[in-house]
């Protein structure tokens, strides 16, 4: 090869012009033509007079690879969208788009501003599909009309600084590619075509700057075969320390991470009193007899008497060691599957496990829907979701979102906003106690005390938080934010399998206490009417428009909380029940399991507004979770998903269990004496748990050794039996 030629120069001159030169002009065709009768591969320069002529096209090639190229966008779409068709015919997959600066250009064309501002702002809109696969190609269009329509009104055919500003849409030619979207900083300063809720806030702005510096992931956006080809090629066998080693590090692991968000002061592992482990079971009893659909005789809580051995009813389900061993050799499919979006921190990855007997990396086989792309925050789709997109732009305006002025006393320290009669926000998370029925309501969200549920059972519409937020005087950072723990993402988890039949599921690897807002369960927003197929066993319901209408949002009319015509247009987006989708794009929350007694339960934790777009899914520990105990969650008594298999939580109540005929004719003591099961099941729990802890600090070191030092995160597995490198992908 000769100096100054790219080998693929000659197939991309062919492109030009086949396709995206077309338009440029009779000069640039010209030259083109030229160029390509010389039968010569172009030269860098060739290249570049071209570049030049076409003003607004942008050939880039990086490490000696051409890895994709911009549209110029200038007589019409349709040639534009005939040549995505041929691509996405020959590769055989969707093209992802990359639109650059629309927002500028509308700007323009709409006359206002100057335009030297508008180019010293330089607000990039970067779009990419939020649906998914499936919905690729119709939100395309969209966006394709939505441009079109823009150029209708004007075409710019000017040169030099204005060059900028003509919409361009960048199509990929690998997959690869695709990781160079903007940074969601920069969809949420001016989104166009999508709307992002939220931006990445963390309680460490250090680490937000990190976080948005983070690149995508190859793995991210590719088609749902690649990326099982991908998990396939990657995946490992790997030995682990056969003895609780492996827990006792990642116990380390979470109170480094405690340590570096800051949070080591105000937030402790605490563990409950007797007392409240039994009012926490009594809740658990009423819940898991809410299985069994029919009304149950309830009776008053009464107190536990504390008696030295579990009840023989019990002994059976529960397991000999409630700390779990991990296995010595294990399957690993990825070492985490959020992939790069958190691969600055080496503390947080969630790694992923087939533990089926006898299977290895060579007869590995992955079902479908493990595929999916994490995101960190709720999104809604404005071209399938309107409604919901219009009701976030109205209330980021005054009046119609809800916010505080409150300064933190120390400056990086956190706020009192809790129990402060004068904050806004503190003032609207007490108001929402008036949903609850119960006479004696004190269920608290706050920042960093457990939450103890009083009164009704819990359920979206009579129990949620209000929480202060980044558009706050305290930016979030204060004691009226339950939403921190959950975003700081301090609990070690794994995705582990075992079995065909219930498929992944999550585990929690570090002592999670009650109470504990352990995760927040994160989808796309979607209408009732868009949850089929697939989506159905991957959904949650966010917003009940009987029940939201009927209490919420009276609620909010009688206190007045927000302007006639704000409330007006926010009761529209309660007119259906809008559900989180975590099928093409979520958290790990897409992995939990059905229990009849599950460890978590969701509550509605709403900021800033009180759309369904503003709420947020908040999963808090129902009891005290044992490191290696799985994540689970109570899917409702309307959930058919489990009627194939029949539910397989293994819970002493469980519907399908053996014991389900005793708990269907409940007598009215019947629920004291569940409650008796859990509470002294749990005081067991807890106390293996510290006599565990206890034996491993004198084994390995002090659990709470100095957490700044780097040898302090021990080297916890060793390498792959099998050397694997990544091929043909
Ligand atoms: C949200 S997904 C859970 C993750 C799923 N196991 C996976 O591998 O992607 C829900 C599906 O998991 C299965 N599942 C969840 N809980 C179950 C249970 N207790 N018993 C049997 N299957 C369960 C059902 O097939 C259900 O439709």
């Amino acid at each position: 090869m000769r100096e100054g030629h790219h080998p693929r120069h000659r197939e991309v001159l062919e492109g030009f012009l086949n396709g995206e030169l077309r338009d440029y002009g009779e000069a640039v065709e010209h030259r083109l033509r030229q160029l390509m009768k010389s039968n010569r591969p172009a030269t860098m320069m060739e290249i570049e007079e071209l570049k030049n002529m076409s003003y607004n096209m942008e050939l880039r090639t990086t490490k000696g690879s051409f890895e994709g190229y911009i549209f110029a966008v200038k007589e019409g779409l349709q040639d534009v969208e005939a040549e995505l068709r041929r691509m996405e015919n020959v590769r055989n997959e969707p093209i992802y788009l990359h639109v650059k600066n629309t927002y500028n250009f509308r700007e323009r064309m709409n006359g206002r501003g100057n335009m030297q501002e508008i180019q010293k702002q330089q607000l990039p809109t970067t779009m990419a599909c939020n649906r998914g696969i499936y919905d690729t190609i119709k939100f395309r269009r969209e966006v394709m009309r939505e441009m079109f329509q823009i150029e209708q009104k004007k075409r710019i055919r000017g040169k030099g600084p204005d060059r900028g500003i003509i919409p361009a849409i960048h199509f990929p030619l690998n997959g690869g590619d695709v990781l160079e979207r903007e940074p969601e900083e920069e969809m949420n300063k001016k989104p166009h075509f999508a709307v992002i809720l939220e931006d990445e806030r963390n309680v460490n702005p250090n680490m937000v700057r990190e976080w948005r510096s983070s690149r995508y992931h190859p793995y991210v956006k590719r088609t749902v075969d690649k990326k099982i080809e991908w998990l396939t090629e990657d995946s490992a066998q790997v030995i682990y320390h056969h003895d609780k080693y492996l827990l006792y590090c990642e116990g380390v692991r979470l109170k480094n991470r405690v340590e570096k968000l800051g949070l080591s002061n105000v937030f402790v592992l605490r563990e409950d009193s007797v007392e409240q482990i039994h009012k926490r079971s009594y809740h658990l009893a009423l819940r898991a007899l809410e299985n069994y659909g029919a009304p149950q005789a309830w009776c008053e809580m009464r107190p536990f008497v504390l008696s030295a051995t579990l009840p023989t009813e019990l002994r059976h389900y529960s397991h000999k060691h409630f700390i779990y061993t991990p296995p010595t050799e294990r399957l690993r499919i990825s070492t985490d599957i959020s992939w790069s979006r958190c691969e600055n921190y080496t503390d947080f990855k969630i790694p992923m496990y087939s533990d089926r007997p006898y299977e290895l990396w060579h007869n590995l086989i992955l079902p479908r829907n493990i595929c999916f792309d994490y995101i960190d925050n709720n999104i809604v789709d404005k071209v399938t979701e309107p409604e919901l997109a219009k009701i976030v732009e109205l209330a980021s305006q005054e009046g119609n979102h809800i916010k505080c002025p409150c300064k933190p006393i120390t400056p990086g320290g956190f706020a009192n906003c809790f129990e402060n009669s004068n904050c806004p926000c503190y003032k609207t998370n007490i108001m929402l106690r008036k949903l609850n029925s119960a006479e004696n309501n004190k269920t608290v969200f706050n920042s960093f005390d457990p939450l103890e549920y009083n009164g009704d059972t819990p359920a979206y519409h009579n129990h949620g938080g209000f929480a202060c937020s980044e558009i706050c005087g305290c930016g979030g950072r204060c004691n009226n934010n339950a939403l921190i723990i959950a975003q700081a993402k301090i609990f070690p988890t794994e995705i582990y399998r075992k079995s065909d039949l219930i498929g992944f599921r999550v585990r929690a690897t570090s002592y999670i206490p009650a109470g504990t807002p352990v995760m927040e369960f994160i989808g796309e927003l979607v209408r009732d009417r868009y949850v089929e197929g697939d989506a159905l066993d991957y959904s949650m319901q966010l917003s009940d428009k009987m029940e939201d209408i009927k209490y919420l949002l009276a609620l909010l009319a009688k206190e007045k909380v927000f302007p006639a015509t704000f409330l007006k247009q926010l009761r529209q987006s309660y007119k259906e029940d809008v559900f989180l989708d975590c099928l093409h794009q979520g958290n790990k929350g897409r992995f939990l399991m059905h229990s009849c007694v599950a460890n978590l339960e969701p509550v509605r934790i709403y900021q800033k507004s009180f759309s369904p777009a503003h709420a947020k899914m908040v999963m808090y520990s129902t009891k005290a979770i044992m490191p290696g105990e799985q994540l689970t969650l109570n899917y409702g008594s309307g959930y058919v998903g489990l009627d194939k298999v029949g539910c397989q939580c293994g819970a002493f109540s469980c519907k399908n269990g053996r014991h389900a005929g005793v708990f269907s004719k409940l007598s009215v003591h019947g629920v004291c004496f569940l409650a008796d099961c859990f509470t002294a099941h749990q005081i067991e729990s807890i106390r293996e748990y510290e006599a565990d802890r206890e034996e491993n600090n004198r084994k390995y070191g002090r659990f709470d050794v100095d957490l700044h030092r780097k040898d302090n995160i021990p080297n916890i597995e060793s390498k792959p039996l099998v050397d694997r490198r990544r091929n043909n992908l």
